[in-house]
């Protein structure tokens, strides 16, 4: 099947227009992956009417009811994972056990939120009458606009969807239209795990067409969101001012790599935080701040290493780098690799490839830049490709400083075995997420995830059991005989 519709009121619809788009594997452009209901304001105002019939009903069944749909949904895609990565894999091109991994962790967010969400509770305070009890409860929002990149097409949206449902929230989904068959699996895994109609509503469409029918309709009580900070910030100016927002946004994640760092383990971090999924991570590493001592030899083991890396079709065996994912961040990496070329020295890799393994897709060789100024613009600004830009530094207090100095704060890693850097480094670091000795990229479901600056723009955390906050507002009752 290669035709796919919006998921509304219980039903598969066309939209409204009688219109679809086609998205094609940027592997191979020759390969329809399917067509999609290009949706308009008309089909997201049916889905929200949905929403907003189906909230009160949903919001007063015992939240292990609800904890029962995420689980049966979770082993729906448990059991059709072998084909969900590959059609992960088909639509924005990461390597196939990549996206093997995405589906598994989507199901586990399913299952923590179904038991977490049963236990998010309020608290019970001291009263200062006998006949009097103060407590407060978590009550859902209402409707939440669920709005998701492709990059992680499953896995984002899960932990928007799982802690929004769980707390008795009804959804509008609008998944990346790049990436929307995965966003068409989710509502068809809720779909079997018996969401009752309305719950789960699933519109897609292109982000002109839809996004502010969505983001500022007056019965859409959240938004929550990641992608680029030019889109968070035109939803930020469409909501009204009662509507909750939680916004996920770009990186421009550092690793430091000190003197005394094991150089073979910086390697590592460097390529996987800098070149797995080609680089099109939030969280990935795209400076690497060396101090001047080891930069040399850090270098020469990086251009090393990334001579072994596989750049192909991500469903071959052994692939290390798929397509860019989509035509227009193929051009923004090349445009940034020129600019880089005027600003730096290019180490290595940087050519757009073509050949029998990459002329129909979007292909291009990881990069390193040398000589790079902290302040050059392939330093300061969100590339989303397999750029690193090497900067040197003079030691702890430089590398911090100039880890620091660009306007987002959302993953950051030291590779080090001195303790008191580690130390230092997790006090004054200011990112979100700190590692040591580990890559940028990478976050658990059970712990929190959100930036420091202009990565996040509320304090809400998404993941973990703090994800489930921004999806219910407190209530303090005051009860009296
Ligand atoms: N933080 C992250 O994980 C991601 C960051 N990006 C950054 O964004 C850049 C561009 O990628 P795009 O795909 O164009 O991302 P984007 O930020 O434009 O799109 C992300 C999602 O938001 C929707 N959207 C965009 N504008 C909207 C609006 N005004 N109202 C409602 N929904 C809206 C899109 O349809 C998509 O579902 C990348 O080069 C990268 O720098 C992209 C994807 C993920
Ligand atoms: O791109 C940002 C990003 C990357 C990964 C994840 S997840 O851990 O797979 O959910 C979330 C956001």
């Amino acid at each position: 099947m290669t035709e796919y519709r919006n998921f509304i009121a219980g039903e598969w619809c066309a939209a409204a227009s009688g219109q679809s788009f086609e998205r094609r594997n940027p592997a191979d452009e020759r390969e329809l992956v399917g067509r999609f209901a290009a949706s308009d304001a008309r089909d997201v105002q049916a889905a929200i009417s949905s929403a907003s019939a189906a909230f009160p009903a949903w919001r007063a069944l015992a939240p292990a009811k609800r904890a029962q749909v995420l689980t049966r949904a979770a082993a729906w895609l448990d059991a059709h994972a072998a084909d969900l990565a590959r059609d992960l894999t088909r639509e924005m091109g990461k390597p196939l056990a990549l996206a093997q991994d995405e589906i598994a962790r989507t199901a586990q967010t399913f299952r923590f939120y179904a038991v977490e969400g049963q236990t998010h509770t309020g608290e019970t305070f001291p009263s200062d009458d006998p006949d009097m009890v103060v407590y407060s409860q978590r009550e859902p929002l209402g409707v939440v606009a669920v709005i998701s990149p492709w990059n992680f097409p499953a896995s984002i949206p899960a932990r928007k969807i799982a802690p929004a449902l769980i707390t008795g929230n009804t959804v509008v989904f609008k998944p990346s239209s790049d990436a929307p068959l995965t966003g068409v699996h989710l509502a068809e895994a809720l779909a079997a795990g018996g969401a009752p109609a309305g719950v789960l509503n699933l519109v897609t469409g292109r982000a002109g067409d839809v996004g502010s029918a969505l983001t500022a309709a007056p019965e859409v009580r959240a938004v929550t969101f990641t992608g680029s900070t030019a889109a968070g910030e035109q939803i930020h100016r469409s909501v009204a001012f009662t509507t909750r927002t939680q916004m996920e946004l770009g990186g421009k994640n550092p690793l430091i790599v000190m003197e005394d760092a094991d150089l073979d383990q910086a390697v590592d971090l460097a390529v996987k935080g800098g070149f797995s999924l080609t680089g099109q991570a939030c969280t990935g590493t795209s400076r690497i701040l060396v101090v001047k001592q080891v930069r040399a030899a850090f270098v020469e083991k990086l251009l090393a290493r990334m001579a072994k890396l596989k750049i192909a079709n991500g469903l071959q065996a052994g692939v290390d780098l798929g397509p860019l994912a989509t035509r227009k961040q193929y051009e923004t990496v090349l445009r940034y690799l020129e600019i880089g070329k005027q600003e730096a020295k290019l180490a290595a890799g940087g050519r757009a490839l073509t050949g029998p393994d990459h002329e129909h897709g979007f292909f291009v060789e990881p990069a390193v830049f040398t000589d790079v100024s902290p302040h050059a613009r392939i330093a300061q600004e969100e590339i989303f490709g397999p750029v690193l830009a090497v900067i040197d530094v003079d030691g702890y207090q430089d590398a911090i400083a100039k880890a620091n100095d660009t306007p987002y704060g959302l993953s950051a890693a030291i590779a080090t075995r001195n303790p008191r850097y580690v130390h230092d480094f997790c006090r004054d670091i200011q990112s979100g997420t700190v590692k040591v000795n580990r890559t940028t990229t990478g976050n658990l479901t059970n712990a929190p995830f959100g930036g420091y600056k202009a990565s996040s723009s509320s304090g809400f955390r998404e993941s973990g059991r703090v994800g489930l906050d921004f999806f219910t507002q407190t209530k303090t009752v005051y009860r009296a005989f």
